[in-house]
């Protein structure tokens, strides 16, 4: 039987609990969830009864393993404010992203705050209203204590949500966070009608960039080739369900875009951005990326500067 809580009702944390009702009850808590048995975030999807919906942080927060289910750039406030009813348990975070004022993902955030607790990540290609539907989906869960990653995996699998193992948590959480960037460059490239070959250029040009701040940062190269790295770009750089990605070409279109919708990649294009000037890694894509979501270049002095640069060795 499980005990999870999700904290977190977006639509990344219902999918998750309707997932994990599989397997027992789940508790989901948000901070604003009056909204009955289907989550406006995630429309068509009715929860099943396993599933305890509440507001109450102190009740929710009683369970030892819980998911937190928040934008990464919601994640240090939250901890700040209610870190002692977190340390000392498992905390499993699925943000993808990099904390714009620390410059660090949700690992070390987490640790900082809750010093005693057992940190992983659960991360991989996977759109919400996928994992919502029941469709088969494969995860990468990192946690670098091994027997805590043993238990973990088998508790957050299902029939259909298949966990697969890490050690490397700055790999998978880096992977998940800088795809998000690229997912962008790839809208943008889509929206300013570049076609499929720049597409796939931004891809593999932002794949390399991933692989050269992650394993500065102590990922291993391999852990970036697999569903936490490559399987999430290629997911998002190629549907149009990726809010990144959607984001991206609003911008290569010059239309305006939603700015209640949760777009991780463009603050973590920014962090990106600061980590490559402050450890001196050449990281173009993003610079970009940061440049273009804050209204700072035009599509076409992007590709142009980006086309145009020194000529070198692949
Ligand atoms: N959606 C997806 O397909 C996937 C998302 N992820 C990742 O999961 C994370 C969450 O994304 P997702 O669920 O989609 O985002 P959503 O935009 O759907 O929801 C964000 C949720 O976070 C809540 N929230 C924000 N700030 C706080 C805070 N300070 N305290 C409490 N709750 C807060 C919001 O609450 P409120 O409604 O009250 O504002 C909302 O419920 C992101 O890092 C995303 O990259 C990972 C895989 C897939
Ligand atoms: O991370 C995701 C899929 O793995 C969701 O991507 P978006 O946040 O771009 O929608």
């Amino acid at each position: 039987m499980n005990d999870v809580t999700i904290l977190g009702s977006g639509a990344f944390g219902t999918a998750l609990a309707v997932a994990l009702a599989a397997n027992g009850s789940v508790t989901l808590w948000g901070r604003d969830i009056d909204w009955g048995r289907e989550n406006p975030r995630l429309p068509g999807v009715t929860l099943p009864d396993q599933i305890v919906l509440t507001n109450d942080l102190a009740s929710a927060t009683k369970a030892d393993t819980i998911l937190l289910a928040l934008p990464a750039q919601a994640l240090r406030s939250f901890l700040d404010q209610h870190a002692r009813r977190l340390d000392g348990k498992r905390l499993v975070s699925t943000a993808k992203g990099i904390d714009l004022q620390r410059l660090t993902g949700p690992s070390i955030l987490i640790a900082e705050a809750c010093p005693n607790a057992t940190v992983a990540v659960l991360t991989g290609p996977s759109f919400a209203a996928d994992i919502a539907r029941g469709l088969p989906t494969a995860l990468t869960l990192a946690c670098g204590d091994d027997a805590a990653a043993v238990d973990l995996q088998k508790m957050l699998s299902t029939p259909v949500l298949r966990l697969y193992r890490s050690n490397d948590v700055t790999g998978a959480e880096l992977g998940g966070a800088l795809k998000n960037v690229i997912a962008i460059a790839a809208g943008v490239v889509i929206g300013a009608g570049f076609g499929d070959s720049a597409r796939a250029a931004i891809i593999t040009r932002g794949f390399a960039e991933m692989t050269r701040l992650a394993t500065h940062m102590g990922a291993r190269a391999e852990t970036l080739a697999g569903l936490s790295g490559l399987g999430d770009l290629t997911l998002t750089c190629t549907s149009a369900q990726s809010r990144n990605f959607r984001f991206g070409q609003a911008l290569g279109k010059g239309e305006e875009f939603d700015p209640s919708t949760t777009v991780e990649g463009a603050a973590t294009a920014r962090a990106v951005s600061a980590l490559g000037v402050k450890l001196d890694l050449d990281m173009p894509i993003a610079a970009m990326v940061a440049k273009l979501a804050q209204g700072g270049a035009s599509v076409k002095t992007a590709a142009e500067s980006l086309m145009t640069r020194p000529l070198k060795e692949e």
